[in-house]
C-alpha cells in the first residue's frame, strides 16, 4: 500500500505537490493523471524516497522509503527507461542490481524471461530501442518481487503488442494482490487498464474515483478527464 499525507515538495517558486493526500489500495491498478506538469512524477520520486518532502510524508507499507529494509522487496519502479548504463548489457545491469540487493542471481534470468528479452539478454543496452528499455526498465521494478509497483508513462515507445503486453502485466500485478500505481497520459489505453483513477493538476488532488463511477457520469474517461483538469492545465496552445 502507498499512504500520502499532506505531502508537498516545493522548488523555489514552485509549488510542485501541494498538500497531497490520497492512499493507493492492493489488488487495483491505479491511474495516475494529470496535466504536464501536475506534479505526478515529483509525487512518485518522493515516494521513492529519490527527493525530500518539503513537509508531510509519502509512506510505502507503512513507513517512509528510506527506512525500508531492502527496499527492492518492497517497491520496484520504472521511472525513466533512458536511466542505464549504455554499456552494460541488459544481463549485466540486471545483475548488478541484484547483487547490491540481496537477491538471488535466478531471479535475473526470472525477469528476463518475464519481460520477454532473454534473446538479447546479452547485448549492450545502448543499442536498445526505448520499446526494450521500458521492458528492461520494468524487469529491474520487479527484480525484487515487490508488494508495491509504480511505472511512469511504461507505454511510451512501445507497439500495439508492447502495448497490450503491459496491459496484462499490470492487471495480473494487480490480481496477485500487488499495489499498481501507473502514469500515462494515454486515456483509452488507461481506460482499459486501470480499475481506480487519481488525478491531480497543479500540485493538488482533483479527484480519486474508480473508472467505473468516472465513466456512468461521463461519457468515457477522457471526457471525464478533461472535464475535470479543465481549471488545471498549465501549458497548451492558444486558440
Ligand atoms: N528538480 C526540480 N527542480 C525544480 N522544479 C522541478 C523539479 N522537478 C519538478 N519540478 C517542477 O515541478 C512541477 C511538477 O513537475 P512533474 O515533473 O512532477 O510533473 P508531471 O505531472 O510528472 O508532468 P509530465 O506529465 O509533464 O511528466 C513542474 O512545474 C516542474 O517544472
Amino acid at each position: 500500500m502507498i499512504r500520502l499525507n499532506h505531502l508537498t515538495k516545493r522548488y523555489g517558486d514552485t509549488l510542485a505537490v501541494d498538500d497531497l493526500s490520497f492512499t493507493v489500495e492492493p489488488g487495483h491498478v491505479t491511474g495516475f493523471l494529470g496535466p504536464n506538469g501536475a506534479g505526478k512524477s515529483t509525487t512518485m520520486r518522493l515516494i521513492l524516497g529519490l527527493d525530500t518532502p518539503t513537509s508531510g510524508e509519502a509512506l510505502v507499507n507503512g513507513r517512509p522509503y528510506t527506512t525500508l529494509g531492502r527496499p527492492m522487496a518492497q517497491v520496484g519502479a520504472l521511472l525513466d527507461a533512458g536511466a542505464v548504463h549504455g554499456g552494460r548489457s541488459a544481463y549485466h545491469h540486471l545483475l548488478c542490481l541484484a547483487r547490491t540487493n540481496d537477491i538471488r542471481e535466478r531471479r535475473v534470468a526470472e525477469v528476463l524471461d518475464l519481460v520477454g528479452l532473454t534473446g538479447v539478454a546479452r547485448r549492450r543496452v545502448g543499442g536498445f530501442s526505448l520499446g526494450m528499455k521500458q521492458r528492461l526498465g520494468i524487469a529491474a521494478a520487479l527484480l525484487g518481487d515487490p508488494r508495491v509497483l509504480m511505472f511512469d508513462e511504461p507505454v511510451n515507445g512501445l507497439d500495439p503488442n508492447g502495448v497490450r503486453w503491459i496491459r496484462d502485466l499490470m492487471r495480473s500485478l494487480a490480481a496477485e494482490g500487488r499495489t499498481v500505481l501507473l502514469s500515462s497520459h494515454l486515456m483509452s489505453e488507461m481506460a482499459l487498464t486501470a480499475d481506480r483513477i487519481v488525478i491531480m493538476g497543479r500540485g493538488k488532488l482533483i479527484a480519486e474515483a474508480t473508472v467505473q463511477e468516472l465513466t456512468t457520469r461521463y461519457p468515457t474517461l477522457e471526457d471525464a478527464y478533461l472535464a475535470l483538469t479543465a481549471g488545471s492545465v498549465q501549458f497548451g496552445a492558444a486558440r
